[in-house]
């Protein structure tokens, strides 16, 4: 429809999205608007803050909405300024414009008329004109750039080609000043502001005549030289040398002494911090510090603590055998010991080493030695603090000790991506006997920080994890880190306890991590098999392998689709189309709401991707869509989480996504019956050793892997992870450990072998001839062309 204008006062925000400023909003309509008669309007678009009753001009075109019907969506908009003496005078004085009294503003009036704020806007000189003081007219300039609206900065950095999401971010961080600020150095939000890169920056600087080598070009390189490190390989710093020579690829010259003298600018002004030979942003630096101060705190407060002696734990120990009816093995009792009897100590080990026999051993003897009585281990205040970082994990660690356990944000009451800016005192103080986190590997530094700030009176801590699964999705890597410093007892579980029909994925997993899995990855096993296939085939061959595995017999929910990456042909959101098809197919005519760029039906299988403690639900817990209101109202999708009924409203569905196929980042912590794998070169860039390791450990009992052969050999031979951390070195300087003060035992590694049988080709897969699936009857994949 054609472009129309027209003012109005915005009645009510029915929706915003917080990332790309998306809203939708009803506004009363102050005149009129053309091709329309109704007295309000629904209105979409992207806008920055918005203020309710707030009367706005509004630029875009009418368009029919094939549910809500006639809507407006706004192209570009403005703050309709008050133009009549009255209005004009109150605005004025208002508290936007600190400093501007009712004269000030009378003087404005009489200076520039009843449009002052429009010529002001126009042109800034004019304001020189009044007989103002100072602090007045610095007020009047910044009070009237803070109202540049959104669209209008939008439209501005739109000259220098920035795009709508960069400029909304830019404008979410600098508001109305962000023209200005962006004129006076281009290369200032870099590393700041998601998606404005050094590049972004340049091309502005180029515009307004920046020299190449002006300092604050050659800063803005050296910050997206360590931006870089720091987001694409999780790196908390990079060394100088690699940081002189990227910077003067970026900046196109080779002047290291201009470059070094800007990093050593850089240092004063507090933004990088350059400690042997190495740079790091001052945030990552001070939170490692911060992270080593702690643990420090920790185990100094900790000294007086008691200790039990050898034969009192022994004496616990056989009593928590027989009360498992196991025996635990030399290095298991002594990781029990050491989680007993020192501050802190750490366990790590592969899939059924006996962590969570361990765990079990070490409450059932502090229960025995500290005769703390069952009501009190169930009691709100109970001595035993039991978390890990996402619900699964902690659900699972609930289950299986039988005692309460919580996420790390739920225990520490924090809110949603609080991380970075959660200070101590909102913290909960956690006390107790002891305190044991599980999957230590996916936690990130600044929720790390957190955990230890809240640490008051807990005498014990012990960090369980696998040091081998994928390092925490934020940089820095701070289980292994904890490991390398041997500043703790540390237990190194590699004796493989679990037996029965899992047990082959189990030994596939050590050989991978051993350096063997190429020998036995591609064979048909009774728990796992590889079909090879393109990633064009992968939608095609998964379809096969669910409709067959539901044909034997799983249930929906065993099944577990992973892989790398969200886009791409064989990528998250396509199998989710595919996945969804089979197991909720459209046909079934359930209500069905959709967003951005996603069909949501009842029945379908749901991801949270953010921790929300308000609603108590976290990130990468799965639910069940049980109730949807196509009307798109409040609350317009009820999922089911482990038994809670929880209500999303639109805004809150941008953290959902359907869960048939989900990342394995995502799927850290949760294991499922059945696994199917894909990867393939198109996820090149992520393919290493830890990648393939953690989704193959995701497998309770069958592992169907899908995708090129080349791939899982890259997997296979790129070591997992080689992350630049500073955390270990600081640990030992601020503990004072030194070289003699090994810490760590290293029990034998234990042989694993398996049977020889056929390897799957596609010609096999698809003539039929071979069954990819596991331990399940007769039925074949049929033959597709
Ligand atoms: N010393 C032992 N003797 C006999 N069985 C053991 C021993 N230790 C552990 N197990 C058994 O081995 C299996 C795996 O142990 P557990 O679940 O504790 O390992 P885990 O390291 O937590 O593994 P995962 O991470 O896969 O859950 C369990 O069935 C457990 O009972």
């Amino acid at each position: 429809m054609e472009k129309t204008e027209f003012t109005g006062k915005i009645d009510n925000i029915v929706f915003e999205n917080s990332q790309n400023l998306f809203k939708i909003m009803d506004v009363e309509i102050i005149g009129s608007l053309k091709d329309y008669d109704e007295e309000t309007i629904r209105v979409t678009g992207n806008f920055g803050e918005i203020q309710l009753e707030g009367i706005y001009t509004f630029e875009g075109s009418l368009f029919v909405h094939p549910k809500f019907g006639m809507q407006f969506k706004v192209e570009s908009y403005k703050q309709a300024l008050p133009h009549e003496e009255g209005s004009l005078l109150k605005y004025l004085s208002s508290d936007k414009f600190p400093g501007i009294g009712k004269k000030a503003a009378q003087k404005i009036i009489a200076g520039l008329g009843m449009d002052a704020l429009d010529v002001i806007k126009e042109n800034p000189q004019k304001i020189s004109t009044l007989s103002l003081t100072k602090k007045q007219k610095d007020s009047l300039l910044s009070g009237i750039n803070s109202m540049d609206s959104y669209s209008e900065i939008v439209l501005k950095l739109a000259k220098y080609g920035i795009n709508k999401r960069v400029a909304g971010n830019v404008y979410k961080a600098y508001h109305g000043d962000a023209l200005q600020r962006l004129e006076a150095d281009p290369y200032e939000p870099v590393g700041d502001v998601s998606g404005y890169g050094f590049k972004t920056a340049d091309k502005i600087g180029r515009e307004l005549g920046i020299k190449p080598d002006d300092k604050r070009r050659i800063k803005g390189a050296i910050l997206q030289v360590i931006e870089n490190a720091l987001v694409q390989n999780g790196d908390t710093y990079i060394g100088l040398e690699a940081l002189l020579d990227s910077a003067a690829n970026l900046i196109e010259f080779n002047q290291y002494d201009v470059i070094a003298n800007s990093i050593n600018e850089l240092q004063k002004e507090n933004k990088l911090v350059v400690d042997n030979e190495n740079a790091a942003l001052s945030n990552i630096f001070k939170t490692e510090v911060e992270i080593a101060s702690e643990l420090k705190r920790v185990v100094d407060s900790r000294q007086k603590i008691k200790k039990y002696s050898n034969s009192k734990i022994t004496k616990a120990i056989g009593h928590a055998e027989e009360k498992l009816d196991i025996s635990y093995d030399d290095t298991q009792k002594q990781s029990i010991i050491n989680a007993l009897n020192n501050p802190i100590s750490i366990l790590t080990g592969g899939p059924g080493t006996g962590k969570t026999t361990i765990i079990n051993g070490i409450l059932l003897c502090l229960r025995e030695l500290e005769n703390i009585p069952a009501a009190a281990i169930y009691s709100e205040d109970t001595p035993f603090l039991l978390a890990a970082p996402t619900g699964r994990a902690a659900k699972r660690m609930g289950e299986i000790t039988n005692i309460d356990a919580k996420t790390i944000h739920r225990l520490l009451g924090i809110g949603i991506g609080d991380n970075k800016n959660t200070e101590s005192e909102d913290l909960n103080e956690l006390n107790g006997e002891i305190l044991i986190i599980d999957e230590m590997s996916m936690v990130d530094m600044f929720l790390f920080k957190l955990l230890l700030k809240g640490i008051q009176d807990t005498k014990r801590i012990v960090f369980v994890g696998d040091q081998d699964q994928l390092p925490s999705v934020g940089a820095g890597n701070i289980f292994g880190d904890l490991i390398a410093s041997q500043a703790f007892p540390t237990t190194k579980l590699e004796t493989i306890h679990r037996q029965g029909d899992e047990s082959s994925i189990i030994t596939l997993a050590h050989a991978i991590n051993n350096g063997k899995g190429e020998e036995i990855i591609f064979e048909k096993t009774k728990n796992y098999s590889f079909i090879p296939c393109n990633s064009s085939q992968v939608g095609q061959a998964i379809d096969q392998i669910v409709t067959l595995a539901l044909k034997r017999g799983f249930d929906k929910d065993d099944i577990q689709v992973l892989g790398a990456m969200y886009n791409g042909q064989s990528g998250i959101n396509s199998l989710n189309d595919i996945v969804q098809t089979i197991m909720n197919p459209p046909e079934n005519h359930h209500k069905k709401i959709e967003v951005h760029g996603e069909v949501f039906r009842i029945g379908d299988r749901v991801l949270q991707l953010q921790n929300n403690p308000e609603k108590d639900i976290y990130n990468g817990q799965i639910g069940k869509i049980i109730g949807i209101d196509e009307n798109r109202t409040a609350n317009c999708l009820i999922a089911d989480f482990d038994g809670r009924e929880i209500k999303f409203d639109l805004r809150d569905l941008s953290d959902l996504t359907r869960a048939y196929a989900i990342t394995i980042h995502k799927s850290q912590g949760s294991e499922f019956p059945l696994i199917i794998l894909n990867l393939t070169m198109q996820n090149y860039v992520m393919l290493r050793r830890n990648l393939l390791y953690t989704a193959i450990t995701r497998a309770e009992k069958n592992l169907v892997m899908v995708g090129e052969k080349q791939a899982y050999l890259m997997a296979l031979n790129t070591p997992g992870n080689n992350r630049k951390t500073g955390l270990t070195d600081k640990i030992r300087q601020i503990l004072e450990i030194n070289s003699q003060d090994l810490k760590t035992a290293n029990p034998k590694k234990e042989a694993a072998i398996l049977a020889e049988e056929a390897i799957l080709t596609p010609e096999l897969i698809y003539s039929g001839k071979i069954d990819p699936m596991i331990g399940m009857e007769s039925t074949k994949l049929e033959k597709r062309n």
